[in-house]
């Protein structure tokens, strides 16, 4: 089938949210793990291209997206999407303003706009303001992430400080108006030279507004949320057509692993509740990791009853994800763990399992590249932006959700197994 739409996503668990949104349409979805050395072939209507750009240098991000876009012109895509994460991590000099000006420029377009919202997960833009539930973005736990701590809730401001352009704003007012009234504003903003238009929306109708007035725009970018309605609109328009999901889209039934480097309180609440629920568990140290590698950790899982899922995890609260910081230093730290869940994860293959629960982002990029894997087909959705996914991986078909860390209820991994198994 002919891409019609290509999408390009900062980091890897971004991708499969927008891939698991654009799923709800029952068109098909594939998903790449970065620019493919190859020319498309085999390519589907919905295709996303995921990155490790969030926080790479500002020319790097730029070449890498550049890239991505260049492949899936090459497969045929006529719409264009740049995913950053829905609390916009980035710092005053990118990437996102940096990166949708290049592709603008790329694609030959004055205008494109911006909408982070997600309100199934509690984003939500007022007057250019970001909300993560009640919390403006800067007085939210994104205030002192680690790589972009967020200490500005206005988008039109964060976003000033990264392009050339200008910047502007469609309100919620104009929204609630619906699509042509939105239209109407984003001509007037372009007549008057506005490159970059911030789009409010605070609830799913906004959503379904905006993809009407922007379905025939060439770049739009944003979080998964908005991009959603899209497949359904271009579909009612005989533009791509549905298909039943792709073979690929199976596995073969196994034992399952949960495998856990995400730090964030919602992943501590769920490796509470699977503790709580009896499962066997083995929490990692990165100082011992450090010390003596990841060989204890996969002594005890080969010890283990493959009919009763097993945790790894190195998920900790603050102040022991601290002290090992202090010790080790703040990358070396996160290079143990993610080393020690990626070499985890290929035993758990060699031994059997089928199925993997991975939670953080970082964690869930270093998993899927120690398993080999450079695309996955899309399955059902487990949580609002974290569906199960399905790969091959050493010849194996298997099942991996990979889920960014402030995502999910906190029986998530409970909810995994259900959704997929006998669990
Ligand atoms: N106990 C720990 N001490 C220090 N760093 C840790 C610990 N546990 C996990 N990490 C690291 O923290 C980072 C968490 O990032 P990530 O996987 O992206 O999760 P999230 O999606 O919650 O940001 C990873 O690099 C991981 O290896
Ligand atoms: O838009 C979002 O919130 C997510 O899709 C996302 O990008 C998550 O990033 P991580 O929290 O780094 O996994």
């Amino acid at each position: 089938m002919t891409t019609f739409f290509g999408a390009i996503a900062d980091d890897l668990t971004g991708a499969t949210d927008l891939a698991g949104l654009l799923a709800r349409s029952g068109v098909p979805v594939s998903l790449r793990m970065g620019v493919p050395p190859q020319a498309p072939k085999n390519t589907a209507a919905l295709e996303i291209i995921a990155l490790k750009c969030r926080t790479a240098p500002v020319e790097d991000a730029v070449a890498q997206t550049r890239a991505a876009l260049e492949w899936l012109r090459r497969a045929g895509a006529q719409r264009f999407f740049w995913k950053y994460c829905s609390t916009f991590d980035s710092t005053k000099k990118g990437n996102i303003g940096p990166v949708a000006e290049a592709l603008m420029r790329d694609l030959g377009t004055e205008q494109t706009t911006y909408c982070p919202a997600f309100p199934e997960n509690g984003r939500s833009i007022f007057m250019g303001n970001l909300f993560v539930g009640e919390q403006p973005l800067a007085e939210s736990p994104m205030k002192d992430h680690p790589l972009t701590p967020m200490r500005d809730s206005n988008l039109m401001r964060l976003l000033a400080t990264q392009v050339t352009g200008r910047v502007g704003l469609a309100n919620r007012l104009t929204v609630a108006k619906g699509a042509e009234a939105l239209h109407a504003r984003l001509s007037s903003l372009a007549a008057e030279g506005v490159a970059h238009v911030i789009l409010d929306a605070v609830a799913d109708e906004d959503l379904h507004v905006i993809a009407q007035a922007c379905a025939n725009m060439v770049l739009t970018t944003g979080g998964s949320a908005v991009a959603m309605p899209l497949p359904g609109l271009w579909r009612d328009q005989g533009l791509i057509t549905a298909t039943p999901p792709a073979a690929a889209a199976r596995f073969e039934d196994g034992p399952a692993i949960v495998l856990s480097g995400s730090c964030s309180s919602m992943t501590n609440r769920q490796v509470a509740d699977f503790l709580q629920a009896g499962h066997p568990a083995y929490r990692l140290d990165p100082v011992e990791l450090n010390r003596n590698g990841a060989g204890a950790a996969q002594a005890w899982l080969a010890r283990q009853d493959p009919g009763v899922t097993p945790l790894i995890y190195a998920t900790a609260e603050a102040d022991q994800v601290r002290i090992a910081q202090d010790e080790l230093g703040r990358d070396r730290a996160g290079e143990v763990v993610e080393q020690a869940l990626a070499a985890c994860a290929v035993a758990a293959r060699d031994a059997g399992t089928r199925r993997f629960v991975i939670a953080g982002g970082e964690t869930s990029g270093a998993v899927a590249k120690g398993l080999g894997i450079d695309r996955l087909n899309i399955g059902q959705e487990i949580a609002p932006g974290v569906p199960w996914c399905f790969a091959e991986s050493a010849g194996m078909h298997i099942a991996i959700t990979l889920k960014s860390g402030n995502f999910g209820a906190p029986t998530f991994f409970k909810d995994a197994l259900r959704v997929l198994g006998n669990d």
